[in-house]
């Protein structure tokens, strides 16, 4: 039988690092070595023997953690949101002088959301309308999440590549923040309300109809199964890979 992969997390203290521990530790082939947060050294992921972090942490320090690890030659897994064009090129490039080294950053590990992101870049071109709606609990500190700007990002790339033109919209007078936050030209609106996990609903519209994709996560289990398959998957990807349907054989 072969060695267990050896897994530290990072932010063991958060909702989503409690849950990852406690997946990790019931999962067949990995071995949980090290549970870190706020204020313990990062050198104690290779002093455990880690071969592997995950990253449920906060935007701030996000970044930095994954640049220690590639420096410590430890394979990455990251979930925390907050990444965008020009801390994925940091990465990107500090991989090149870290060769073999992996790094899976995916703003969205439950698979139902994946596909929801995937059907919405494949729906994209076909609609003159599109907008975004996330739903999450009222702890989260950042808006709009990350998922709803990669879905958004995802269908402004594929309206752009279809050759469509803006999304129409007459808006001449608004209060701040009534139509939402702009994301490559998709409007992205984030509601935060007690009760809620994670939700998402992808709005496409035409003359007569509007298709709806919703993805609901009731409770933080929903990320798990792609976690586990990031944290198995991470070592055979060396570089910089973003979104997990990169591992999951989906269109990019
Ligand atoms: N990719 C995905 O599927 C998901 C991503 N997330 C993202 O994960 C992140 C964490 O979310 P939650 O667990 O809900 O937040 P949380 O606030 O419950 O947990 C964050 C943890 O990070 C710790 N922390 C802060 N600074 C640290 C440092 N320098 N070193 C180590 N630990 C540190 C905090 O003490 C806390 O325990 C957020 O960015 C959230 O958007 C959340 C759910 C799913
Ligand atoms: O903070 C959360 O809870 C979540 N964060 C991620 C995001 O910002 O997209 C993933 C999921 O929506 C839950």
């Amino acid at each position: 039988m072969s060695e267990p992969i050896r897994v530290a997390v990072l932010g063991a203290s958060g909702r989503m690092g409690a849950q990852t521990v406690r997946a990790v530790q019931g999962a067949d082939g990995l071995e949980l070595v090290a549970a870190l947060d706020a204020g313990d050294d990062l050198r104690a992921v290779t002093d455990a023997g880690a071969q592997v972090a995950v990253d449920f942490t906060v935007p701030a320090v996000t970044e930095q953690h994954v640049h220690a690890l590639v420096d410590q030659g430890v394979h990455a897994v990251v979930g925390t949101t907050g990444w965008d064009d020009a801390s994925l090129g940091r990465v990107r490039d500090h991989l090149t002088r870290a060769p073999g080294v992996g790094v899976v950053v995916a703003p969205n590990f439950a698979l139902g959301a994946v596909l929801a992101m995937t059907f919405a870049r494949q729906a994209a071109r076909w609609f003159e309308s599109a907008e975004v709606v996330e739903l999450h609990h009222p702890d989260k500190v950042d808006a709009p999440s990350g998922t709803a700007r990669h879905t958004a990002q995802g269908i402004a790339a594929a309206r752009a590549a279809a050759g469509l033109g803006p999304v129409p919209d007459a808006t001449a007078q608004a209060l701040d923040g009534a139509r939402g936050a702009d994301v490559d030209g998709v409007r992205v609106h984030a509601v935060r309300l007690r009760g809620l996990v994670a939700h998402e609903e992808i709005l496409l519209g035409n003359p007569g109809e509007m298709l709806t994709i919703r993805h609901d996560s009731f409770d933080r289990s929903s990320f798990m199964p792609g976690v586990l398959l990031a944290v198995r998957r991470v070592a055979d990807r060396p570089g910089l890979t973003v979104g997990l349907e990169h591992l999951l054989d989906l269109p990019a």
